[in-house]
């Protein structure tokens, strides 16, 4: 099954939420001589050019999406209990950790790419929700004399305790987006929220749209880095910061040893058992490998054009949290 392309709009919804939308952009035109010698060996050099890998498979840059994007649609279904199960509930931690590390304001705009289920837009309407709570509770206390009625009203309108707060949700897998769906819809997240079916690449919202740009777990799996970096710094309003969270380099080496043995031998098999997937899985450890490290990443987030770029090592660099600024 083939990839949609970015400008698929998939149950793009909210209130004035339409503006940010714009049109596809067509890729561009190239010419070749493939006649001329000269022209061959373009073409031969495009040809390696245009080669990447899939996990530790090496693949044509157009074969790539198609079969990253079925892993997503095979996996989609056990997608929350297999991150639970191979990680021991740790991924919680680390997604908990980027929302404290943005420490977004009342009327943050966020837009969470490669979002998948929800876990990372979940959490900044749990964190948002919790701030705005916290803030009535201490104007409650100063306010002695309002009636029952009143106090319970102002505990009721869920819109009013988002401030203004929004976040899209934008994937490329139309299955992950539906478990996303049907998750918000039993957790009961009405407000706030829109699911968008988009490219990390071509990402089909206008310039300087949002404050704050996230990418857990997701970037790792993007064809061209750079143009998924450069459409983050693109959408981001001046002044706005992009987090990443994705796996990285164990620095400790007896961690290492144990965390490849985990890797290698344990979640393949997980996989297989709890998903019927071993290939996906193979897949998932396979391109953790082939992540840049964390100092090499930095610098392609800089080449991008963010500054003040920085990042943080977890659970002895498992992953790491890379955080830039469009300035
Ligand atoms: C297809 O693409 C994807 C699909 C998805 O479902 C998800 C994603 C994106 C991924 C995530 C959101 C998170 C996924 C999480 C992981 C890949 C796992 C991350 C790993 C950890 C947090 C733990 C790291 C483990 C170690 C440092 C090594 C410790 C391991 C051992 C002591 C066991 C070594 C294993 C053997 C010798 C093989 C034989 C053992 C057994 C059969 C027993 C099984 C053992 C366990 C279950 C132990 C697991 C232990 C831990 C988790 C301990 C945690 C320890 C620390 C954090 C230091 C996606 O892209
Ligand atoms: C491992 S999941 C991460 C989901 C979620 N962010 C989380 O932390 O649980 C990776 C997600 O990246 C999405 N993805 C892969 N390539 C993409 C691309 N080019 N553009 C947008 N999303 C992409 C997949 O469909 C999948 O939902």
């Amino acid at each position: 099954m083939a990839a949609p392309r970015s400008c698929a709009l998939w149950g793009y919804y909210g209130r004035g939420w339409s503006r940010v939308m714009r049109g596809c952009r067509l890729p561009g035109l190239r010419s070749s001589w493939p006649g001329s010698p000269l022209g061959a060996r373009l073409l031969s050099q495009e040809k390696r050019a245009t080669e990447t890998h899939f996990g530790f498979e090496t693949v044509s840059e157009e074969e790539k999406g198609g079969k990253v994007y079925q892993v997503f649609e095979s996996v989609a279904k056990k997608y929350d209990v297999m991150n639970d199960m191979m990680s021991l509930g740790i991924h919680r931690v680390w997604k908990d950790l980027l929302l404290w590390r943005m420490h977004p304001f009342p009327g943050t705009q966020l837009l969470d790419v490669a979002g998948g289920t929800g876990d990372i837009a979940f959490r900044f309407l749990n964190y948002i929700q919790a701030q705005h709570r916290r803030k009535q509770k201490r104007q409650l206390r100063t306010q002695q004399n309002l009636s029952w009625e009143e106090i319970a009203q102002k505990y009721q309108n869920e819109e009013d305790s988002l401030n203004g707060s929004h976040v899209v949700v934008c994937d490329i897998n139309k299955e992950m987006l539906k478990i996303g769906r049907k998750k918000a819809c039993a957790q009961g997240y009405k407000t706030g929220l829109a699911w968008v079916l988009g490219d990390a690449e071509e990402l089909p919202f206008d310039d300087d749209k949002f404050d704050v740009y996230t990418i857990a777990f997701g970037i790792r799996n993007v064809t061209h880095i750079d143009r998924a970096l450069q459409e983050a710094h693109r959408v981001l309003k001046p002044g706005g910061r992009f987090l990443c969270l994705e796996f990285s380099q164990v620095t400790n080496p007896l961690v290492s040893r144990l965390y490849d043995l985990y890797s290698f031998q344990v979640i393949p098999v997980m996989g297989e058992v709890i998903a019927k997937d071993w290939k996906s899985y193979q897949y998932l450890v396979e391109s953790i490998r082939q992540f840049p490290a964390q100092e090499e990443f930095k610098e392609m987030i800089e080449d991008a054009g963010f500054q003040k770029v920085t990042y943080e090592s977890l659970t002895s660099g498992i992953v790491a949290i890379h955080s830039g600024f469009k300035l």
